[in-house]
């Protein structure tokens, strides 16, 4: 059943999982793709379950965005480029770096322009440096890109928007990446239409109540909401539940939209040997509560952890004292 992306006949097979992606220990089941009007849509994203949109014309005005078009139109301005000798960009929050200062990261980020960044991509050697641009999308940016933006389909997504009753969009973050490049498994804070516009990303998902086999990191690391699990060469005798992990998976390609619940894991990897790829993501603040009822929904317990490691501490003033009190307040008590 071919759904209409922007290049139909010539990429649909890329949609159905190459399998020159990765394998990992764990199962998958596919993420439902549906059209935009599917009535099946509607209930899916209020019981925030993820879904593949197709159809949705969302930014189907970008459709031209590759690296030759921004090079030109994007404006003189600096975005933000992370690199990395891997491929692997595992996301750290810089304020909360001074907290660890022995920390190794293997990714750095510089600001640089568009044309900086193209030409590095463009002189990319083998064991070269690999870049990922991502970068807020703002008033900054030329004038065509702007009419773009204008024109994406701003109707049908804040009808959407107030039908799930979300909070305002907070940013659009563009990424561009070169092939192959990986965000290793993480939750966000956020509602998130996520839209492809050119090459294709695979993402695994997995829901909130996964939370106990992926061990993120405490809240005060700067890796806080990042997974401590190496998907590639897991640790089971650190993390034995990663054991029991199980997902959902698919290829997003250029026209595909999926909505990304909040507190919902999430690996993103472009399809090796298929060249960049070009995303523009929503990104939504949840609605304001509803009425609580019992039990809580797994991400509403997250919420809660989140909230009881930092007030802890805040509390202690010294996140080094924060395990050992964690500990004597679970071992051979709440085990
Ligand atoms: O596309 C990626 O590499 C990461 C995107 C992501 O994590 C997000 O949109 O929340
Ligand atoms: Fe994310």
């Amino acid at each position: 059943m071919a759904t209409n992306g922007w290049k139909e006949n010539v990429e649909e097979t890329v949609r159905n999982i190459p399998r020159e992606v990765k394998q990992y220990s764990f199962q998958t089941e596919p993420i439902p793709r549906l059209k935009y009007n599917d009535p099946e849509v509607e209930a899916l994203i209020r019981n925030e379950r993820p879904v593949i949109l197709t159809d949705t014309d969302l930014v189907k005005s970008a459709q031209h965005w590759n690296l030759d078009y921004l090079y030109s139109n994007i404006g003189s301005g600096k975005h933000t480029v992370y690199s990395s000798f891997k491929n692997k960009f595992l996301y750290y929050d810089d304020k909360k770096l001074p907290n660890f200062p022995n920390l190794v990261l293997q990714t750095n980020h510089e600001e640089m322009t568009f044309q900086e960044f193209t030409e590095k991509v463009r002189n990319h050697k083998t064991g070269d440096k690999i870049y990922y641009l991502q970068q807020a999308l703002n008033d900054s940016v030329g004038k065509s890109i702007v009419v773009d933006f204008v024109k994406f389909n701003w109707s049908w997504i804040t009808e959407q928007q107030k039908k799930y009753k979300w909070g305002a969009l907070t940013s659009n973050l563009l990424l561009v990446g070169m092939d192959g490049v990986i965000t290793p498994a993480h939750y966000d804070e956020q509602q998130n239409f996520f839209a492809q516009i050119g090459g294709y990303k695979r993402f695994l998902l997995f829901d909130p109540s996964m939370f106990e086999c992926l061990y993120p990191f405490p809240v005060y690391h700067p890796h806080d909401r990042q997974s401590q699990v190496d998907f590639d060469s897991p640790d089971l005798r650190r993390f034995p539940k990663f054991q029991d992990l199980r997902g959902y998976e698919a290829i997003v390609g250029p026209g595909d939209v999926l909505y990304l619940p909040i507190y919902w894991w999430h690996q993103v990897e472009s399809v090796p040997n298929r060249g960049m790829t070009f995303s523009v993501n929503f990104w939504y603040k949840s609605g304001s509560d509803e009425k609580i009822s019992y039990p809580l929904k797994p991400q509403q317990k997250v919420a809660m952890m989140r909230n009881i490691e930092k007030m802890v501490t805040s509390a202690i003033n010294n996140h080094e004292e924060v395990p050992h009190l964690m500990r004597t307040m679970v071992l051979g008590r709440y085990t």
